[in-house]
């Protein structure tokens, strides 16, 4: 009987013992879980946690700083184009070249390259000399096989443009003062753009340049030239609209000595009423510039799809300043080429850089090879 009593105490001590441990072992499961964390070790919070945790802060961004473009240089940049300027020039090439192969070089075939050469803007006088020109050749040539009519047509068309001309583009420093370029022009010509893109090709070929806007006509022409300068780190000087060109040029020119840049460049307008008003204009741009510095090139935009017209324009300028070179425009969207040999006649100086788009790339200095290479196709 004790045996038994001794027995069941044993067994109520065990199940007490067990329920202790059974409940003490589910309480430890009812603990927090350690916080998650993130792949990259940071605490996830929970909506509570969130709730309370500090708002976002609006970090400042800084806006970026423009992008420096770097064009290309200048050489070589007729040939990049040389697509451009044969789809524009071809068909005068090839209408001259057809009409020279012919079999029997009539008086009436003579007259049909005459007239071809007057269609695409050579001028009257140019076209009758390359005619005259031609005729002799063919004679002392005798056979006509088209390398020979080819070689024969490039020679006399080299010849009209003149290989000898200096159409080097000054716009290196000397001394301790910039090279200064003033760009004249009628508005719509494409003044802007040039001096926009010609500060491109100086900058191509390692320069600096500082843009001055002197058309204070238009504020929208400051602007332009003022999106041209930013894009490939060129400071400009402005002023407000209507102030006088001169004082900009001025300032621009003084702002190139003290900064040491190798090349300034003086956008001015095109847009005045009368011949007197626009002499008087530009010639006091040009003396006020010269005051400090001397003035390296006079470059008269023309657009090549105006003929006649262009030339008319270009006869006023070259009266009111010296014009050392001309930009000639927009020969990307004529076929009348021959507007190179009027005009170079016309004025007695250079076609010194060539507009061949609106792309800023898409001006290049002239080279006559390539361009009667152009003209006359493969
Ligand atoms: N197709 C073609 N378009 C050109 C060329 N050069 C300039 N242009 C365009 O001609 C138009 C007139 O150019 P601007 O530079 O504004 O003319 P602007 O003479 O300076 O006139 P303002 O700015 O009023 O002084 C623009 O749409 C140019 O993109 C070129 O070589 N080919």
């Amino acid at each position: 009987m004790e045996y038994l009593i001794l027995a069941i105490a044993i067994v109520v001590l065990a199940v007490v013992a067990a329920g202790f441990f059974l409940l003490r072992g589910r309480g430890r499961g009812r603990t927090a879980p350690p916080p998650e964390t993130s792949a990259g070790g940071t605490a996830v919070l929970d909506d509570d946690e969130v709730a309370t945790a500090a708002p976002p802060v609006d970090v400042p961004v800084a806006p970026a700083a423009p992008e420096i473009e770097l064009p290309p240089p200048s050489a070589g940049r007729l040939v990049r184009l040389r697509a451009r300027l044969s789809r524009s020039q071809n068909a005068l090439g090839k209408s001259l070249l057809a009409l020279l192969s012919r079999d029997a070089l009539d008086d009436e075939a003579w007259e049909e390259i005459e007239d071809t050469l007057v269609t695409a803007d050579v001028g009257v006088v140019p076209a009758r000399q390359i005619v005259d020109d031609l005729r002799t050749k063919v004679k002392v040539l005798g056979s006509r096989d088209p390398v020979q009519v080819r070689a024969m047509l490039k020679e006399e068309l080299l010849g009209q443009l003149g290989v000898d001309w200096d159409r080097t583009l000054r716009t290196e420093p000397h001394g301790n003062q910039p090279a200064v370029i003033l760009v004249v022009g009628v508005n719509g010509t494409g003044k802007t753009t040039t001096c926009g893109k010609l500060a491109r090709v100086i900058v191509g070929d390692g320069r600096t340049v500082l843009l001055g806007a002197a058309d204070t006509f238009r504020a929208a022409a400051a602007d332009q030239l003022q999106t041209w300068g930013s894009r490939v780190g060129a400071e400009v000087v402005r002023k407000a609209e209507g102030t006088d060109p001169a004082s900009v040029a001025f300032e621009a020119v003084k702002q190139g000595i003290a900064g040491a840049v190798d090349t300034v460049i003086v956008d001015t307008a095109g847009r005045l009423h009368t011949k007197t008003g626009l002499m008087d204009e530009l010639g006091k741009v040009k003396r006020v510039i010269e005051k400090q510095a001397q003035v390296d090139e006079v470059i008269l935009v023309l657009d090549a799809t105006t003929g006649q017209n262009g030339l008319r324009q270009a006869r006023v300028f070259a009266e009111v300043v010296n014009v050392t070179g001309i930009a000639l425009t927009k020969l990307d969207g004529t076929a009348k080429g021959g507007i190179v040999i009027a005009v170079q006649r016309e004025l007695g100086v250079p076609v010194k850089l060539v507009g061949l788009g609106e792309g800023p790339d898409d001006l290049a200095p002239f080279d006559p090879d390539a361009f009667v290479e152009a003209i006359l196709g493969d």
